[in-house]
């Protein structure tokens, strides 16, 4: 079943330009230009592009903040604009730049005005709310204020309360910005139990471990369009993007020399080899291991920014 229906949307701005010393120009924007694709129930898509692609855009349309200029939009059987309330009790928003939550409630507080607000029956608000208690380790702040709240502490309340009224779409907007490793991994960890019990999820990031762990369908917008549309190791073949392995050699060696292999810095005994992202580090850790006497290695992801970047400008590998 498609729980997100796109058809042909196009949202366009004026923008007002200078053109000469008094005169302004007016000019139209297409934030989004004829854009149409479907979400079926269950999926957890990452949405991405580079800045200006038209990804907020995109999202204030679903939310029902934004009215499309043409086109056709459902969610969850809704016209998002048309029917915002109807459309409220089905999707959750969370946005890791901004919290949801009252500033100087604690934490209790700000799931019960939720609970208000949607008016979750008391037996499903006592279940969701112990579920998100559980899962996330909210437990202990409860009864803290929001403000005194550490980042992760709080988008971790952001998520609790984006699912309490059992919304059947999530958007998440760079849900795991500013926060560190172990805060990044317990958001991830939450977010693929709430998609894997049924959840529909659209995911904004910059972050490609955030697709990698949680995504099994990427799109990637450009200029209002979508440019690109499947897995992420076909993103990878499509940019012909590049992993790296950082390898700290017992001592200092000429740049390793293998098949497929590009040696792009060396720094004493550490030299960082590119390989094409879409193959598995597994052999060439081994090739290496195999030749020289091994400190320690890692393996560095690419950016999304670098990876759509290189869709575009072929960049020549070697
Ligand atoms: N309210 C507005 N008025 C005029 N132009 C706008 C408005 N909102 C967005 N735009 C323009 O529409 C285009 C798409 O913007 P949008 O914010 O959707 O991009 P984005 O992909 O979310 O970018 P980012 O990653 O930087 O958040 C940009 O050129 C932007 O300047």
């Amino acid at each position: 079943m498609e729980l997100i229906e796109l058809d042909r949307v196009t949202r366009s701005f004026t923008v007002r330009t200078k053109a000469g010393r008094w005169r302004r120009e007016r000019r139209q924007v297409r934030a989004v230009d004829d854009l149409s694709f479907t979400v079926r129930a269950g999926e957890c898509v990452g949405y991405l592009g580079p800045n200006g692609a038209g990804k907020s855009t995109t999202i204030k349309m679903l939310t029902g903040i934004l009215v499309p200029s043409s086109g056709r939009l459902r969610v969850a059987g809704v016209d998002p604009a048309r029917e915002r309330v109807a459309l409220a009790r089905r999707i959750g928003v969370v946005f890791g730049h901004r919290t949801t939550l009252w500033w100087d409630l604690p934490l209790r507080d700000s799931f019960e005005l939720v609970r208000r607000l949607y008016r979750i029956p008391p037996a499903r608000y006592a279940a969701n709310l112990a579920r998100c208690v559980e899962l996330l380790s909210l437990g202990d702040l409860l009864d803290t204020p929001v403000r005194q709240l550490s980042l992760g502490q709080r988008m971790r309340g952001d998520l609790a309360a984006a699912l309490l009224h059992d919304p059947r779409v999530l958007y998440l907007d760079e849900p795991t910005i500013g926060l560190d490793v172990v805060s990044k991994n317990r958001v991830r960890e939450f977010l693929r139990e709430v998609n894997a019990a049924g959840t529909t999820v659209l995911l904004t990031t910059h972050d490609l471990t955030d697709i990698e762990q949680l995504c099994d369908r990427v799109m990637v917008i450009d200029h209002g369009r979508v440019v690109y549309d499947g897995d992420l190791p076909g993103l990878h073949l499509a940019g012909r993007s590049e992993r790296t392995l950082v390898v700290d050699l017992v001592e200092e060696q000429p740049p390793i020399d293998l098949p497929g292999v590009r040696v792009v810095r060396t720094e004493g005994s550490r030299q960082y080899l590119a390989f094409p992202a879409e193959q598995s580090a597994a052999p060439l850790v081994a090739a290496v291991a195999e030749r020289f006497p091994l400190r320690d290695l890692s393996v560095r992801e690419p950016a999304i920014e670098d990876v759509i970047a290189r869709m575009y400008a072929r960049v020549p590998i070697g």
